[in-house]
């Protein structure tokens, strides 16, 4: 597993503009070297600020949408077309202007269904799809991603996984439905974080002073190379097999040790 980097940019608007980009040359890299690439959408704030300025980019059509496939690492479970559906809002932010294959597009189940309120079956059928996509049906397989995307919360939550529920401590299963989330809606389905630690690389994205705690607390305590603890910080326990990346803007950062971050002395 990789240890966390930093990179810090000026604001939040600069952060989503740089993520955007080295997202296209992740994207346009793997394409070229493996014919297709798969990327974990996040959804949030950060997430969706990202997408948006991906929309925006020149060079958005230096990826090939119709060998991009799209994965989602959590879900609001409310019904299709909810406004507050990460999928829904990722639809916004870009993917409606964009020529992606419909059949590689993977969103996680919606409540009222086919699998009704069962969020339980929601995440078993997630889990199916992803098991599918690796070729081992039945199993608890995921399919190699290239880029992991994560927005970090307030409290360090990552994807659904919040500090203490037991989401967060789940070692077999790659996807687990969420009940009594402290952030609404209650009920949600998430990777869990073995699923999460089998990407290539891990982004999280962190912009805002509402995530300077949370990075400060996650960062430091990880600082040493060890994984923290998740249980009490998911986002801790994010690590990719190749990369780990924080992309922070100044605000975020502004709380890390200085033996992490120290911010360019102002020019005046
Ligand atoms: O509810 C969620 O929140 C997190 C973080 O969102 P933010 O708005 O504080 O950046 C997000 O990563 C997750 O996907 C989402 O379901």
């Amino acid at each position: 597993m990789s240890a966390p980097r930093l990179v810090v940019h000026r604001d939040k608007e600069l952060m989503a503009r740089a993520a955007a980009a080295r997202l296209i040359t992740a994207v346009v890299d793997a394409q070229a070297a493996r014919g297709s690439a798969s990327v974990v959408l996040t959804g949030g704030r950060n997430g969706n600020g990202l997408l948006a300025a991906l929309g925006a980019s020149p060079a958005r059509d230096a990826i090939d949408w119709s060998r991009l496939d799209l994965w989602w690492g959590d879900e609001r479970f409310l019904p299709e077309g909810d406004p507050d559906r990460n999928d829904t809002q990722a639809r916004e932010a870009l993917l409606d202007a964009v020529p992606l294959d419909p059949a590689r597009v993977h969103p996680m189940p919606v409540a009222g269904g086919a699998y009704g309120s069962d969020a339980d079956a929601a995440a078993a059928a997630y889990a199916e799809e992803l098991a599918a996509a690796a070729g081992r049906s039945g199993g608890r397989a995921v399919p190699v991603f290239d880029v992991l995307l994560l927005g970090v919360g307030p409290d360090t939550h990552v994807a659904s996984l919040f500090p203490g529920l037991p989401g967060v401590r789940e070692t077999e299963r790659p996807v687990v439905a969420v009940r009594e989330a402290p952030k609404p809606p209650p009920t949600r389905v998430s990777l869990t974080l073995p699923a999460i630690r089998t990407a290539r690389e891990v982004w999280l994205l962190a912009a805002g002073e509402d995530k300077a705690k949370a990075a400060a607390t996650v960062l430091a305590a990880t600082e040493d190379g060890s994984d923290g603890d998740p249980a009490s910080a998911p986002a801790a326990g994010a690590r990719g097999r190749e990369r780990t990346l924080w992309l922070l803007d100044a605000a975020a950062a502004a709380e890390l040790p200085e033996s992490l971050y120290r911010p360019a002395a102002s020019s005046g």
